[in-house]
C-alpha cells in the first residue's frame, strides 16, 4: 500500500476505547500508526493484529535491547506477527543489530524495515555525559548509525536535528525516521531535541513520528490535517 504522509502517528494510550475511537477516525492510506511499549503491555500482539485488519502499517516500537540471542528471536517474532517496522537500540552493539538483521533474512521481501534507535530525543548531550558518553548527541548519533550501517540496519531513529548530517554520511537510502516532533508553539513535554514538522521534512526525515500533539490534542483530526497541511 502506499500510505501518502510520511507522519507516524505513536498511539500512546492506556486504554483500547480510547485506541480504537482515535483510531476509527483515520485513513490508513493517510498516515501509519506506531504501537509501543505502554499498549503493548496492555494489550500484547492482538492490537497490532487489529489494527493491521483495518488496514495500517504498524511500526512496532520495542526498542529491543538485549543479548543477540534474544533479539534476533523477539525481531522474528514481531515479523512474524507482520508488522510493517521494528526497532532496536543500536547501543545493544554491532552483534546485537547483525543478529537482528540475520533473523530477518528467512523473510525475504516480506520482512519489516529494520531501524536502530541512536541517541533517545528526550536526550540532550548533557544527560549523555550523566550515563558515561562524552560525545555530544551529534556525534554520538553519527558513531551508532554507522554502526547500525555496518550492521545491516536498514535505517535509524534519530532527532530532525542530525538528520542532514546522516544523509551525508549514509546516503538516500539509510532511513532516517524522527521523533521530538512538535508543531511551532506545542509544548515539548520530556523531548528536547525537538523539530516542527515542515522543519524535519525539510532537513531530509523519511518519517515522522509524532504522539502528543495529535494525540493529546482538543481536535486530533484537525492537528492531523494541520500537520500534513504544514508540508505539502
Ligand atoms: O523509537 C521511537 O519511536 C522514539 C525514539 C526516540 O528517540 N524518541 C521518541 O520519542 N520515540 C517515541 O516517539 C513517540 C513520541 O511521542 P510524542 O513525544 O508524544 O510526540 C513516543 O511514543 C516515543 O516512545
Amino acid at each position: 500500500m502506499s500510505v501518502s504522509s510520511p507522519v507516524i502517528i505513536a498511539l500512546d494510550f492506556p486504554e483500547l476505547a480510547s485506541v480504537e475511537q482515535f483510531v476509527a477516525q483515520l485513513d490508513p492510506a493517510q498516515c501509519r500508526l506506531k504501537v509501543g511499549k505502554e499498549l503493548f503491555t496492555r494489550f500484547g500482539p492482538d492490537v497490532v493484529r487489529r489494527l493491521q485488519s483495518q488496514g495500517f502499517e504498524i511500526f512496532l516500537d520495542l526498542k529491543f535491547h538485549d543479548i543477540p540471542n534474544t533479539v534476533a528471536a523477539a525481531v522474528a517474532a514481531a515479523a512474524d506477527l507482520g508488522v510493517w517496522m521494528v526497532n532496536v537500540h543500536a547501543s545493544g552493539g554491532a552483534k546485537m543489530m547483525a543478529a537482528a538483521r540475520k533473523a530477518l533474512l528467512p523473510f525475504g521481501q516480506d520482512a519489516p524495515l529494520l531501524t536502530a534507535v541512536t541517541v533517545l530525543t528526550s536526550m540532550s548531550s548533557e544527560e549523555l555525559k550523566h550515563i558515561g558518553v562524552q560525545a555530544d548527541a551529534q556525534e554520538q548519533v553519527s558513531r551508532l548509525a554507522a554502526l547500525a550501517a555496518e550492521s545491516g540496519i536498514d535505517g535509524v531513529v534519530c532527532s530532525a536535528w542530525e538528520v542532514e548530517m546522516l544523509k551525508l554520511q549514509r546516503g538516500e537510502d539509510f532511513v532516517l525516521v524522527t521523533p521530538g516532533i512538535r508543531p511551532e508553539g506545542a509544548d515539548s513535554g520530556d523531548q528536547k531535541r525537538i523539530a516542527t514538522p515542515a522543519r524535519a521534512i525539510e532537513m531530509g526525515s523519511h518519517y515522522l513520528v509524532v504522539g502528543r500533539p495529535i494525540t493529546r490534542s482538543d481536535k486530533p483530526m484537525d492537528a492531523l490535517a494541520a500537520i500534513n497541511q504544514s508540508l505539502s
